[in-house]
């Protein structure tokens, strides 16, 4: 008797958002961290997810991608849920998670590599991929260093490596610039604006608004676990900057005298 193969998940549904969040909720004993989120974000966008610390968005992100559990409510990347069907989700998926934690006694190139042969590629596909990752993102020549031994930036710039090797449709990135140099960056936006407009789609997370406003076509501003504004860029900030938006929408600048005892000078 032949043992039945297990039928295949579900693909990507044609026409379908990159991602589409129903109703997450997560809480942490008594912090209800993301509380009931709604986000469409439409393939082919660079989507900035913005708000201010502790806003929910790593959980969001989390959630999103399958490295997280949601206490309710759904998500979809490209009409896929990735709780029921994880493997078919995370094969159109790749993550830059933050505080990522990797294979550190791997060398650049043999984590790339190892990313790339779980996801199923063969070894010479695997093999001029990471060679093109590294060059892309100038590693080369610590292709052979340990990850232990990277700094931050150039640990967080190998883990988008990782997250690129199996040519994801989706990548979704928590603070992908955080400790990252300026080059770096300019070359890391490069390859993400090439990404989408080859049909990609992009999620970042970040604190730099400016960076959002200029990088992304579509944002969401979320607090406290909600959405407050989501859409286009030029829609979500109507006429001001996303920063004074930002601002507005959120709340908590605090004004006044500050902390007297910080104050150095006499008069
Ligand atoms: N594992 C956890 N255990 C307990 N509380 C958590 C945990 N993860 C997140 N939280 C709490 O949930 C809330 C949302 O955290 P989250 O990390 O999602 O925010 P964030 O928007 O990514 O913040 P930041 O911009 O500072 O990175 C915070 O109040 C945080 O303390």
């Amino acid at each position: 008797m032949t043992t039945p193969s297990p039928l295949p998940g579900p693909g990507a549904v044609p026409g379908s958002p990159a991602i589409a969040l129903h109703g997450l909720w997560r809480r942490f004993g008594q912090k209800i961290a993301v509380a009931g989120i709604d986000l469409v974000i439409p393939a082919g966008s660079f989507y900035g997810l913005v708000g201010p610390n502790g806003a929910g968005k790593t959980t969001t992100l989390s959630m999103a991608t399958g490295l997280l559990r949601p206490d309710a409510g759904t998500a979809l990347v490209h009409g896929v849920d990735i709780w029921a069907h994880p493997v078919e989700a995370k094969r159109i998926l790749g993550v830059l998670p933050d505080g990522v934690r990797l294979f550190d006694r791997l060398s650049g190139a043999q984590l790339v590599t190892y990313a790339g042969l779980l996801q199923g590629l063969d070894r010479a596909t695997v093999v001029s991929r990471t060679g093109d990752l590294l060059a892309a993102l100038g590693l080369e020549e610590a292709r052979d260093t340990l990850v232990v031994d990277y700094s931050a930036g150039m640990t967080k710039k190998i883990a988008l490596a990782c997250a690129l090797v199996h040519a994801p449709r989706v990548l979704v990135l928590d603070e992908p610039f955080e400790a990252v140099d300026p080059v770096s960056a300019a070359n890391i936006r490069e390859i993400l604006h090439q990404y989408v407009a080859g049909g990609g789609t992009v999620v970042v997370s970040s604190h730099v608004m400016d960076l959002v406003q200029r990088m992304c076509d579509h944002v969401a501003v979320i607090s406290d676990g909600h959405v407050l504004a989501a859409g286009r860029v030029d829609d979500v900030r109507a006429g001001s900057s996303l920063e004074e938006r930002f601002v507005e929408l959120v709340g908590g600048r605090i004004t006044g005298e500050g902390i007297a005892w910080l104050r150095t000078s006499s008069d």
